[in-house]
């Protein structure tokens, strides 16, 4: 579903991605791990079609991402940190904009609005303005927003990131709950507790480059270690705990 063939990412003289190679397929949820400024980001944004690789080709359920980038975007759903929400609409008001732009009916749009409602424990937020909202009410519409068309394809790209602990524990259920047959998950994040709960197979990335790819007990198992974290610290040398 995901292919990933030598991506190469530059950046002026800067090399953030030094040819990358991955495959991730339907029914999956894949973790993108590394520490700040490894390439993950960056990776995932030319995955959304919001950046143009260097060099290299991706391939998205079939389409090619600088071909066919208009087709990528219908099937994809991306989450990341810099997404605002207008202050003056309420969460429903924006997923009805949302679903509009995808071109959904009335009655698919109320259908699905309730069952992200149910899945995403929205209540009254659907019903405030955004300008009110905190912080886990805004991310849960963002997210919401993001898959109103329920997408193929999820992009979350460290999607947790401050969230409180029941907004992180709804979130976490979720992507479990919605793995599935023709959906992959592609779940970039710090939090090796995180990644090792949702996720069936990793990639770490360090300095734009690609560290290890398998699952969880595949990488456990190649480096001796017992958990994620003492892994992840194994295999990204000099990297300190504190940069993670
Ligand atoms: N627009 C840009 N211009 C120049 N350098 C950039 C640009 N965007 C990213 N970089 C650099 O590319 C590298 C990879 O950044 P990226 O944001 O992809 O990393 P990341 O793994 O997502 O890190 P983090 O976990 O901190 O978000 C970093 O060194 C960053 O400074």
């Amino acid at each position: 579903m995901l292919e990933i063939e030598h991506v190469t990412k530059q950046y002026g003289q800067f090399m953030a991605l030094r040819g990358v190679s991955l495959r991730a397929s339907e029914g999956e949820v894949f973790g993108l791990l590394g520490p700040n400024g490894a390439g993950k980001t960056t990776l995932l944004r030319i995955l959304a079609t919001l950046l143009s690789p260097t060099t290299g080709r991706v391939v998205v359920a079939g389409h090619d991402v600088h071909q066919a980038p208009e087709a990528v975007r219908q099937l994809i759903g991306v989450v990341n940190g810099g997404m605002g929400l207008p202050a003056r609409l309420t969460g429903r008001e924006v997923l009805w904009s949302f679903a509009a732009l995808y071109g959904m009916g009335r009655d698919a749009t109320e259908a699905r609005i309730a069952q992200l409602d149910r899945d995403l424990e929205l209540g009254r937020t659907l019903d405030i303005r955004a300008g009110e909202y905190s912080t886990g009410m805004k991310q849960k519409v963002v997210i919401a927003r993001a898959i109103i068309h329920d997408p193929a394809v999820l992009i979350l790209d460290e999607a947790a990131s401050g969230l409180d602990i029941f907004a992180r524990r709804t979130l976490l259920d979720f992507v479990k709950a919605t793995r599935g047959p023709g959906r992959l998950t592609l779940y970039s994040t710090h939090v090796m507790s995180e990644a090792e709960e949702v996720c069936d197979r990793v990639a770490i990335l360090h300095e734009g480059q690609l560290v290890t790819e398998g699952s969880i007990p595949e990488v456990l198992a190649r480096t001796g270690e017992s958990n994620l974290e003492r892994a992840f610290f194994a295999l990204v040398k000099g990297s300190e705990p504190h940069a993670v």
